[in-house]
């Protein structure tokens, strides 16, 4: 970032500037709702509520047609729950999601214990699945909406400390668990999972699972294995899956995958040597894997994903959405197809 800020013009680094000083001060208020039970609940107080229903989000569709999350202040929301016959104080049992630029910190709570048609139309909305949410959502809302359902979904199975039994309790923010019988605290958990685009110069490596949608193709993941380092997982998965051995790593990007459950998927890209690339498929992992030239992969980037006619006979490769690391890691192999890196 500092080598990218020397070559733009003043006026831009000090907005940078003060849009870096108001990101500092922000990630500081969260991490303090995190240790402060007080300030937290003032923040929620005259903050907002994003709901669900049995971990689905409640989204409202524009007049425009566009689907968005409604956020629900405070008051208004204990309004809704009292007309619900509901007690309000039931607000206090949101979780803290983020704070948004304009600083007002921003929760969620799941209702699945209301009528849900009742809260739908008092609330001007529809609950829906969270994957229809996830792909429908645009910018920054998916991953909130995939942040909270995690976090929800995190405390409903750690209502007992696996070592007593007992129950456990949160603190307001909802960061984490504690066991008072023996003093342990729970934190929400995610699996590291690795993805890669394995290249082997000419041609990339995509893969199928019999669970993919038919037509789709993606690079391979695996989960980490306890102890393993990320190169570690990477090299083994490939061997694992597609009978091939990697000879260097480049990191991409990193991205939260809400399914099927709380994923970190770390992206990286891979190379075999040219002379290295007989593909030996693991069926019990996937039904397919085979290259994929640079214009197969230019054609399947065109298409609209999902495709409109999946039954279309043979099947049109696809490859996952914008909004899903992998299609990030296959647009950035395109692009060193096209513009090779000359060292300088
Ligand atoms: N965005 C994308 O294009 C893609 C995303 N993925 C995601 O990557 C993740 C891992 O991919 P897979 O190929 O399924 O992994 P994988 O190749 O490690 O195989 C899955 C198997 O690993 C075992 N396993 C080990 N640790 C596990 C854990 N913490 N949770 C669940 N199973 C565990 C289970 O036996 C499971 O059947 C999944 O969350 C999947 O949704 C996978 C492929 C493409
Ligand atoms: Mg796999």
């Amino acid at each position: 970032m500092l080598r990218c800020l020397r070559v733009l013009p003043a006026r831009v680094t000090r907005n940078f500037s003060r849009w870096c000083s108001n990101y500092v001060a922000r990630m500081r208020f969260i991490n303090r709702l995190k240790e402060d039970e007080g300030a937290c609940l003032t923040a929620l107080e005259s903050g907002d509520v994003f709901l669900y229903h049995t971990l689905a989000p409640l989204l409202r569709k524009t007049q425009q047609g566009v689907f968005q999350l409604p956020l629900l202040p405070f008051k208004d929301l204990e309004g809704i729950l009292n007309r619900l016959g509901k007690d309000g104080s039931m607000v206090k049992d949101s979780v803290l999601i983020t704070c948004t630029e304009q600083n007002r910190a921003l929760f969620c709570l799941d209702v699945g214990e209301l009528d849900q048609q009742a809260v739908e139309k008092e609330c001007g909305g529809n609950f829906v699945d969270l994957r229809k949410a996830f792909f429908t959502l645009r910018g920054e809302e998916a991953p909130l909406v995939a942040r909270g359902q995690a976090l929800l979904r995190w405390h409903q199975g750690n209502g007992f400390c696996s070592a007593s039994g007992k129950p456990t309790t949160r603190n307001q923010a909802g960061s984490q668990r504690v066991c008072h019988s023996n003093g342990l605290v729970y934190y929400p958990k995610m699996s590291p999972v690795i993805i890669t685009l394995v290249s082997d110069g000419k041609r990339c490596l995509l893969a199928r699972q019999a669970s993919f949608p038919r037509g789709m193709f993606s690079a391979l993941a695996g989960f980490c294995d306890m102890g393993e380092t990320l190169e570690e997982t990477l090299r083994r998965e490939v061997a694992e899956e597609v009978g091939l051995e990697v000879v260097s790593v480049r990191y991409s990007g990193s991205q939260h995958w809400p399914f099927p459950q709380s994923s970190f998927m770390v992206a990286c890209h891979a190379t075999v040597s040219p002379g290295n690339t007989q593909v030996d498929v693991d069926h019990e992992e996937l039904e397919e894997a085979r290259w994929f030239t640079l214009e197969e992969i230019r054609a399947a980037l065109k298409l609209r994903t999902p495709p409109r006619n999946p039954r279309d006979q043979p099947p049109t490769i696809w490859v996952p959405p914008s909004y899903a690391i992998a299609h990030k890691l296959i647009r950035e192999w395109v692009d060193d197809q096209e513009h090779p890196y000359d060292g300088k």
